[in-house]
C-alpha cells in the first residue's frame, strides 16, 4: 500500500464500512453486492485484453460473446433483479453499461413489460426473458429524435387483412441510434405514427421482427445496419433501421393502453403519454446511473490527488500532496458533495417511480404529469453535474488524466451521452418548467398544491435584505434554496405573460422566455436535491460519525450551490452580500474540515479496482509501477520496432541524411 494513501486511511474520522452500509442499504445488501461483483470480477471467462487497446469490432465482439456468458452464468447463479444486474453486469462484468443487449434489458423488456396486453406478454415476453429473441428500442430517427410528435415512420393499418404496413417515406424517417440494433437484434419495439383510415393517431409502439431467426438476415422490406463509429459506446452497435411496406398482425401493436380493433376503431388510452413510459422509467434510473460515474471518477481523481505529489508550497519542503493544495480541493470536493447527493436523490427517485408505477397500474393516472416532470428534471441535472464534474476530475489529474490509463475517458465517454439520450437535457428541463408553470398558475387560482411543488404556493418574493443568517444552518439553506426556486418560478411566470401580453403567442412567448424557463427548473431540481440530501441526514439510524461527515458534505454541496449561483440568491436581496462573503468562508472551512476524510468518503462508494479499472485510482495507490505496466502492454509495443519503420520511417530518414 502506498504510505500516503494507508497514512489518509488511518486518520478518517470515521469507518467507510457504515456509509457503504448506509449507500447500499445495509450489511446483507453490501454483502450481496460484493458477491456479485467480486463473481464477475474473478471469474476467468470476462477476462480480456484492455478494451482501450482493441478495435470496435473487436470490441463488439468481446462484448456480445461476454453478453451470452452474463445471461447464461445469471441464471446459474440464481441473478435476478435490477439491482443484482447493477452489481454483476453492469458493474462487475461489463464496468459499463453499453453491452450488446444493454437495451434488450434496459428498454425491450420494460416496454412489454409496461405496454403489452397480457396475451402479448404470453406470446413475447417468455421469449424475451429468456433470450430466445433479442430486442431494442427504435424511436428516434435520423430527422427526430425530440419531437416524438414528428416522427415520420408509419404504421397504417389495413382493416381488410388486419395488418400493419409499416413504411420509412424518406431518408430522414430513418431509425437512428437504436443500441443493439445494428447488429445484434431480431426484434425491435418500433415507435411509428398510426394511422387509421388517412387519420393520423400519434407515435404507438409496435413489436417487430426484423431478422431471420433462421440466418439472422434482414427479413424482406428491413434495411437494417450499423452507424458507425461515436465519441463511445464502441462495444454497442447503434444501427439504422429502414422499412419498405413491411406488413405485420394487427395484434403486433403493444395495446395494454390504447387499441384498435379489427374493423379499424381506435380505443384511445387513458393518457395518450403512458405510451412514454419507457422512457419516464429509465430517466428515472438515469439519476443513479450519473450519481455512480461520477463518484468513480471522483474516486479515482482523490486517491490520486493523494499520491500524487507536485511543486514546492513551502520553500526546501518535501513535494506535497496535490489534494493539500485547497484549489485541487475546491475542484473535487464539490463533485464529492455532490455524487453523495445525487446517490441520495436517486434512491428518491426510484422510489418515486415506484409508488407512482403502483397508482398507475391501479388505473390513476394523476401523479403521472409530476413524475414526468420530477424525473424530467433530476435526469438533466444529474447528467449535467456529472459530465462538468468527470471532465473537472480528469483535469485534476494532470496530464495522466488524459491517458485512458486514468480510466477517465472511458467512464466519460460511456456516460456522457446520458445528457442527450432518453430525453436531450434542456428539452426535458422545458417539461419541468412546462408543469411548474401549470402548477403555479393553479395556485395563482387558489388550488391547493401537493407533492414536489406544494412549496410554490408560498411564493413570497418579499426581500428580506439586511437580516442575519448562520448559513451554515441547513435548515436556513433549504430556505434559501427553496425560496430561489419559487421566486424563479415566479418570475418566469410573469416574464411569460409580460411577453405575451406585447403581442406574442404562446409558442413565441415561451420560447422568448425559455432559459428563464430551465433556469427555474434547474433551481427546482436543486431544491429538491439538497433538501433530500438533508432529511437523509435526519435519519435516526444514521450513526453519529457518519452524520457528521455528511452534514459536511451537504453543507458543502448547498453552499457552493449558493456561491455558484450567487446572483439568484442575491437578487431579490433575499440573501445579501455578507450571507455570500460567509457562505465562501464556510466552504474553505468545511474543506479542511474535510480533507483528513477525503479518501475514506470516496473509498465508502465501495468501487473495487476492477471495477474502476484505473491505474491512477488504484485502491493501494501503487500508481506509477503500474502505468508503466500497462503502457507496455499497448499494441504498439509488441515489438521494439514498428514495421511501419520499415515502410516509411527508415526511406524517409535515409533519404533526408543522404541529401546532407
Ligand atoms: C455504471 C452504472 C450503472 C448503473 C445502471 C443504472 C441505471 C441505468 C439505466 C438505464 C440506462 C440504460 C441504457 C441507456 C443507454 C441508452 C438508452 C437510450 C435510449 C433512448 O434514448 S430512447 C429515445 C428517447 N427519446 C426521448 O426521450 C425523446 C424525448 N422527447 C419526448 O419525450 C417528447 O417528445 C417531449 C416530452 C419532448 C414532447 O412530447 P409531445 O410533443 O408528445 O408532448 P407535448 O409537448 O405536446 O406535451 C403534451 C403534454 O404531455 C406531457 N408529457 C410529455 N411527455 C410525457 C411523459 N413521458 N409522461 C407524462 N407526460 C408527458 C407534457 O408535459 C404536456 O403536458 P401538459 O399539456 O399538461 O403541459
Ligand atoms: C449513445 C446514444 C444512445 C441512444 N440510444 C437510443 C435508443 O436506444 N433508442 C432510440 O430510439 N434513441 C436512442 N438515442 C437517441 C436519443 O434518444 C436522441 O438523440 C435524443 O432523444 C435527442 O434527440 P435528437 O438527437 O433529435 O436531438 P435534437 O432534438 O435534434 O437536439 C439538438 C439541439 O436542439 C435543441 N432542441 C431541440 N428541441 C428543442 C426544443 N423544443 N426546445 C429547445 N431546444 C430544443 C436541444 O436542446 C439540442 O441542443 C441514443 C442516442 C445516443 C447518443
Amino acid at each position: 500500500m502506498n504510505p500516503d494513501l494507508k497514512k489518509e486511511r488511518d486518520g478518517a474520522s470515521f469507518d467507510p464500512e457504515k456509509i457503504v452500509n448506509l449507500l447500499y442499504g445495509g450489511p446483507d445488501r453490501v454483502k450481496r453486492k460484493r458477491k456479485l461483483e467480486s463473481l464477475a470480477l474473478n471469474d476467468p471467462d470476462f477476462q480480456h485484453e484492455d478494451l482501450n487497446f482493441m478495435s470496435r469490432e473487436q470490441q463488439y465482439e468481446t462484448q456480445l460473446k461476454k453478453s451470452i456468458m452474463v445471461v447464461q452464468k445469471q441464471e446459474k447463479h440464481g441473478i435476478m433483479g435490477p439491482e443484482d444486474s447493477a452489481h454483476y453486469v453492469y458493474n462487475g462484468a461489463f464496468k459499463a453499461m453499453a453491452g450488446p443487449f444493454g437495451l434488450h434489458t434496459s428498454m425491450f423488456l420494460p416496454t412489454l413489460r409496461g405496454q403489452a396486453t397480457d396475451e402479448q406478454k404470453d406470446k413475447w415476453l417468455k421469449m424475451a426473458e429468456n433470450y430466445a429473441i433479442i430486442g431494442t428500442y427504435a424511436q428516434t430517427e435520423m430527422g427526430h429524435g425530440t419531437f416524438l410528435r414528428g416522427l415520420e415512420t408509419t404504421a397504417t393499418y389495413d382493416p381488410h387483412t388486419q395488418e400493419f404496413d409499416l413504411h420509412t417515406p424518406t431518408p430522414t424517417g430513418t431509425k437512428w441510434w437504436p443500441g443493439c440494433l445494428g447488429k445484434t437484434s431480431n426484434y425491435c419495439v418500433l415507435m411509428a405514427q398510426l394511422y387509421i383510415h388517412g387519420k393520423s393517431y400519434g407515435p404507438h409502439p409496435f413489436m417487430v421482427q426484423i431478422r431471420s431467426l433462421e440466418d439472422h438476415k434482414p427479413l424482406p422490406g428491413v434495411t437494417v445496419g450499423d452507424i458507425g463509429p461515436k465519441f463511445g459506446y464502441a462495444g454497442n452497435d447503434n444501427g439504422f433501421l429502414r422499412f419498405d411496406h413491411v406488413r405485420i398482425p394487427r395484434d403486433n401493436m403493444l395495446m395494454k393502453y390504447s387499441r384498435v380493433e379489427p374493423d379499424g376503431t381506435y380505443v384511445k388510452p387513458p393518457s395518450s403519454k403512458l405510451a412514454y413510459g419507457t422512457m419516464v422509467q429509465v430517466r428515472s434510473f438515469i439519476v443513479s446511473e450519473a450519481a455512480e460515474s461520477l463518484a468513480k471518477a471522483v474516486t479515482i481523481a482523490t486517491r490520486y490527488s493523494c499520491v500524487r505529489r507536485q511543486s514546492e508550497m513551502k520553500p526546501g519542503h518535501p513535494e506535497p500532496q496535490v489534494l493539500d493544495y485547497v484549489t485541487q480541493q475546491y475542484k473535487l470536493f464539490p463533485y464529492l458533495a455532490a455524487a453523495y447527493a445525487f446517490m441520495f436523490a436517486a434512491r428518491a427517485m426510484v422510489s418515486v417511480y415506484f409508488r407512482s408505477m403502483e397508482r398507475i397500474t391501479r388505473g390513476d393516472i394523476t401523479v403521472l404529469p409530476e413524475l414526468h416532470a420530477l424525473s424530467s428534471g433530476l435526469k438533466s441535472l444529474s447528467s449535467w453535474v456529472m459530465n462538468a464534474g468527470i471532465e473537472e476530475c480528469r483535469m485534476a489529474c494532470g496530464g495522466h488524466g488524459y491517458s485512458h490509463a486514468s480510466g477517465i475517458p472511458s467512464i466519460y465517454a460511456e456516460h456522457t451521452p446520458a445528457a442527450t439520450y432518453e430525453g436531450e437535457n434542456t428539452v426535458l428541463m422545458l417539461q419541468t418548467a412546462r408543469y411548474l408553470m401549470k402548477s403555479y398558475s393553479q395556485s395563482v387560482q387558489g388550488e391547493k398544491l401537493a407533492g414536489s411543488v406544494a412549496y410554490l404556493a408560498g411564493v413570497q418574493p418579499v426581500p428580506v435584505a439586511g437580516r442575519t443568517r448562520d448559513v451554515l444552518d441547513l435548515q436556513v439553506l433549504i430556505e434559501a434554496y427553496q425560496h430561489r426556486a419559487a421566486r424563479l418560478v415566479h418570475e418566469a411566470a410573469l416574464q411569460l405573460r409580460k411577453e405575451q401580453q406585447a403581442g406574442k403567442d404562446q409558442p413565441d412567448a415561451w420560447n422568448a422566455t425559455s432559459v428563464d424557463l430551465v433556469k427555474a427548473a434547474t433551481a427546482h431540481s436543486q431544491y429538491f436535491v439538497v433538501k433530500n440530501f438533508a432529511a437523509r441526514l435526519a435519519d435516526p439510524a444514521v450513526d453519529s460519525s457518519v452524520r457528521a461527515v455528511l452534514t459536511s458534505l451537504c453543507q458543502l454541496h448547498a453552499l457552493h450551490g449558493v456561491v455558484n449561483n450567487s446572483g439568484d440568491f442575491l437578487e431579490d436581496g433575499y440573501m445579501t452580500g455578507t450571507d455570500i462573503r460567509q457562505a465562501r468562508r464556510h466552504i474553505n472551512a468545511l474543506m479542511a474540515k474535510l480533507r483528513p476524510d477525503a479518501v475514506a468518503l470516496v473509498d465508502a462508494f465501495d468501487y473495487p479496482d476492477g471495477i474502476l479499472n484505473s491505474i491512477l485510482g488504484r485502491y493501494d495507490g501503487n500508481v506509477y509501477e503500474h502505468l508503466l505496466e500497462w503502457a507496455k502492454a499497448s499494441p504498439l509495443n509488441k515489438t521494439d520496432v514498428h514495421q511501419s519503420y520499415h515502410k516509411y520511417l527508415k526511406p524517409f530518414l535515409q533519404a533526408n541524411r543522404a541529401k546532407l
